[in-house]
């Protein structure tokens, strides 16, 4: 279960905040419906499943295909994508590291109110950094982050180019672009690898309902 949020707040200050904690004189309001009433409600535990990984990897087709076997079976689910959170929460946001990691520090955030909430929320960013992946993870508890890296080549990323922007970052169009002119730093101990090159859809779709079954998010098939 989640921590105690007053304790989250001074954690996060131990940590040096990256952005500062302006409104001083807030007092937490508790809920009477908790986590675990909302979780009791759902029949399934709240959980950030986080997807990360080079555009092209596979994150958003992951995320939403997965999200669908959950919500088929029942579960409470949202997609958190980057190109979608681009255009409201984090509209301001460009592709400079700093840019970046403030982006990521955005989406944990809202990542944890979707826990709080009971949900199982599926997040897709590139989320290249690695102390930016690891600050979410310690803003949850433990069992509450899974982490999903989401390992293609380059080479196949950009022989996919999706949307055409390996194609445009080549020839310069765009700038910071991830695995050609920013770095990509991967995970080094994720809870899971999905080599997307090699395997199929369904077979990746698998592998992550399964390490959901282990982790008791959902019900043993
Ligand atoms: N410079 C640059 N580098 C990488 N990606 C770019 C860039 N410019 C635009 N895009 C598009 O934005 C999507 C990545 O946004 P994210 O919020 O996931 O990025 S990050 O986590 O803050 O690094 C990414 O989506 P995905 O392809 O789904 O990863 C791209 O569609
Ligand atoms: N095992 C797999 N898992 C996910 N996507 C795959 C897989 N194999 C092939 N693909 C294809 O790779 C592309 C990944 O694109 P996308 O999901 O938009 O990536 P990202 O969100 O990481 O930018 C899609 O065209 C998808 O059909």
């Amino acid at each position: 279960m989640s921590s105690c949020p007053i304790a989250a707040v001074s954690c996060a200050q131990s940590r040096k905040p990256i952005v500062n904690i302006k409104s001083s004189n807030t007092v937490w309001h508790h809920a009477t419906v908790t986590r675990s009433r909302r979780e009791q409600l759902n029949g399934h535990k709240g959980v950030v499943v986080w997807f990360t990984g080079l555009s092209g990897s596979g994150k958003s087709t992951l995320a939403h295909a997965v999200e669908e076997r959950l919500y088929q079976s029942g579960c409470r689910t949202f997609v958190l994508d980057g190109d979608n959170v681009r255009h409201g929460l984090c509209a301001d946001l460009g592709f400079s590291d700093e840019a970046r990691t403030e982006n990521i520090r955005r989406v944990g955030e809202a990542a944890k109110l979707f826990v709080e909430a009971g949900t199982v929320v599926l997040t897709a960013f590139i989320s290249p950094f690695q102390n930016d992946r690891e600050r979410v993870r310690a803003l949850l508890a433990a069992d509450d982050f899974i982490e999903i890296y989401c390992h293609c080549s380059l080479e196949m990323c950009e022989q996919r180019d999706v949307k055409g922007l390996y194609k445009r970052a080549r020839a310069g169009e765009i700038s910071h672009f991830t695995g050609i002119s920013s770095p990509y730093e991967a995970p080094t101990a994720p809870d899971l690898k999905v080599n997307t090159d090699s395997l199929s859809l369904n077979d990746s779709v698998e592998l992550i309902l399964n390490l959901l079954r282990e982790r008791s998010v959902i019900a043993a098939a």
